[in-house]
């Protein structure tokens, strides 16, 4: 829950500088006016960078797009740049180089008018302990000059019902756990209605049930038409939720595009289930299938580029019994370790 002032502090006013010194790419010779239906992305960032003062390159050259619509999983290990995007993205830092655009404004000069329409939830809410989780959302709203007053009970109760907070309403939120107070966070980012949602590891502290509720809500957001774009280091919260990714990894950005696409790129891999596993790995290495592994009654490889019917009469040719054979989607685990030729670092 940061306090939106911070980010309204005036910007320099010069346009943002990419790291060759040339003007900002993205909607030069633009009105500042234009509807973001005419960008390319609700969030889009051109040769993003920041290096802090003692010298860390935290993010370098970001090139992001952010589809109208999309549940976008913000995905890379600890310290791969993903909260210092993001406080970029809300006009909390200053980039050292590059432009953001947020719902087609640059930030964060139109922080003003763009933060209104966006519901944040940046490393962890600040909250008064001494206060109920109703009283710190009353307060809250209170703050936020485009509220409404006349609404502000019913908003909050709506806010609190939707993140399963109803009940613990009048509790003193110092009595919170860490995943109350994570839902509380985002109950704040929902007292109205949001155009993009920016959620910095929504699911940190969060028990399993507490996940899938949050996912779920992720979800039923999104078809109410928010654009919700999420930081996480848990590749299958991704896979579960998002419709589009971007991987981060020291900085840069590996990839990025639809989750469906970004897994098919990795090749996935051939599965042979059956008793005869050594004779199958034989025929398999003869057709010229690669990687071929034997591990009990599954023998598995590199998809071959052949059909798979010939593979299955190849097998059976040679009397090797089949129980079963097929390539298994690759995930967006693999396809992280195809493309960086590192695990996942999924600690923390
Ligand atoms: N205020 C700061 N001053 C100096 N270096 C920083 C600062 N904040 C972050 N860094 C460094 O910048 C790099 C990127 O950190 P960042 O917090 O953006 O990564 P992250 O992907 O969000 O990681 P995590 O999942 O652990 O939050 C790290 O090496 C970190 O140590």
């Amino acid at each position: 829950m940061d306090e939106p002032s911070t980010a309204e502090r005036d910007p320099d006013g010069a346009p943002a500088r990419a790291p060759d010194g040339a003007p900002e790419r993205d909607g030069v010779g633009a009105p500042e006016g234009d509807p973001a239906e005419t960008r390319p992305g609700v969030i889009v960032t051109r040769g993003l960078t920041k290096r802090y003062r003692g010298g860390q390159l935290a993010v370098d050259g970001l090139d992001l797009t952010v589809p109208a619509g999309s549940v976008f999983g913000f995905l890379g290990p600890n310290g791969s740049g993903k909260t210092t995007t993001i406080r970029m993205l809300m006009g909390l830092i200053e980039p050292t180089a590059g432009t953001v655009r947020v719902l087609g404004r640059p930030m964060p000069r139109a922080a003003r008018t763009v933060l209104p329409q966006v519901g944040a939830l940046i490393e962890g809410p600040a909250l008064y302990g001494f206060l109920s989780g109703r009283d710190n959302l009353l307060r809250y709203d209170a703050a936020d000059p485009t509220a409404d007053p006349r609404t502000r009970r019913a908003r909050v109760a709506a806010a609190l019902d939707r993140v399963g907070l109803a009940a613990a309403a009048a509790k003193k939120a110092r009595a919170y756990s860490l995943g109350m107070k994570q839902r509380l966070g985002l109950a704040a980012a929902l007292l109205q209605p949001r155009r993009l949602l920016v959620l910095d590891e929504p699911t940190n502290g969060l028990d399993p049930q507490g996940m899938r509720e949050i996912r779920t809500l992720v979800r039923e957001l999104a078809a109410d038409g928010t654009t919700v774009f999420l930081s996480s280091h848990l590749l299958d919260e991704i896979e579960q939720v998002c419709t589009h990714a971007a991987v981060m990894a020291q900085g840069r950005l590996v990839v990025q595009g639809p989750v469906a696409d970004l897994a098919a790129g990795a090749r996935g891999l051939l599965v042979v289930t059956t008793p005869d596993a050594a004779d199958a790995a034989r025929v398999l290495k003869e057709l010229g299938v690669a990687d071929v592994t034997a591990d009990g009654d599954r023998v598995t490889g590199e998809p071959p580029e052949r059909d798979l019917a010939e593979v299955t009469a190849a097998l059976v040719a040679e009397g090797v019994r089949v129980r079963g054979l097929t390539v298994e989607r690759a995930s967006l685990e693999d396809a992280f370790v195809a493309l960086t030729g590192e695990g996942f670092d999924v600690a923390g």
